[in-house]
């Protein structure tokens, strides 16, 4: 069995005439968590979106759990999908339903897989589990959305800008909870942020997009090996370029 969770090679998507992806390779191992950065447009969401099987691709090769999408029927299609997770943006679609209303409705729709006690005590949502989703703060908006991602113990967690607009302790603790599953789990973690310290901190490997195709796809330690002092400044060295 191959120890990968998604490989992609030379990806491409176009919106109309204009082309969006132009050439992304790209591999996430089990137990990886790869951050996805680059300019505002650069296609992350889009290639994030393509990986959650949402959205269909032009050419390349998209491999999810071994299986090519390109070659799969709807049954298979089904299956992958019931092993991904995401949380995207805006956490809108949730709103007039309590905490505890929303883990019990995810829960009937997985079934025995979640186990509820366990996910409100891992992300301490006790205190918050008779209020309405809409009146949580932007923070805990995000933290109830990562509990009902993991609560399905899904093999890839698609997280787009999981952390943007929040203050740097509520960063911390989201960041704690995805670090922590991800070492129960054997899963992996595909997410995209404008936070360069996130990537430095918590992500296992970088995708970099420029101009559509992978312009860096190695370790944090060994962009900063290569002489930058910060994930930041290779950034911005880079985008300058
Ligand atoms: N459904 C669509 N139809 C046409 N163009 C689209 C569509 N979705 C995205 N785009 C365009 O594709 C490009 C990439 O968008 P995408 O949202 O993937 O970028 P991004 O890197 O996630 O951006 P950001 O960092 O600002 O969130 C943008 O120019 C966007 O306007």
């Amino acid at each position: 069995m191959q120890n990968y969770n998604v490989k992609v090679e030379k990806l491409t998507k176009n919106y109309g005439k204009k082309a969006v992806l132009k050439g992304i390779d790209f591999t996430a191992e089990k137990g990886e968590i790869i951050g996805v950065i680059g300019k505002n447009g650069a296609g992350k969401s889009t290639f994030l979106e393509i990986l959650m099987t949402i959205k269909d691709y032009n050419d390349g090769k998209v491999v999810v759990f071994g299986n090519n999408l390109k070659e799969i029927d709807q049954a298979d299609l089904g299956k992958i999908k019931s092993n991904i997770s995401a949380v995207l943006q805006p956490t809108q679609f949730y709103k007039k339903l309590k905490v505890k209303e929303l883990l019990d409705l995810f829960r009937s729709y997985y079934g025995s897989k979640v186990d509820l006690k366990e996910i409100i005590e891992e992300f301490e949502l006790q205190e918050h589990l008779n209020t309405f989703f809409d009146n949580l703060s932007g923070g805990w908006k995000q933290k109830v959305s990562l509990a009902i991602a993991f609560s399905s113990k899904p093999r890839l967690i698609i997280l787009d800008e999981p952390t943007t607009g929040l203050d740097p302790h509520m960063r911390n603790i989201l960041w704690e909870s995805i670090t922590g599953y991800i070492k129960k789990n054997d899963s992996t973690v595909i997410l995209s942020t404008h936070y360069m310290d996130e990537i430095e901190l918590y992500c296992d490997k970088v995708l970099f997009i420029n101009d559509g195709v992978t312009e860096v796809f190695d370790t944090p330690e060994n962009i900063l090996k290569s002489g930058h002092k910060s994930i930041n400044s290779f950034y911005l060295d880079k985008i300058a370029k």
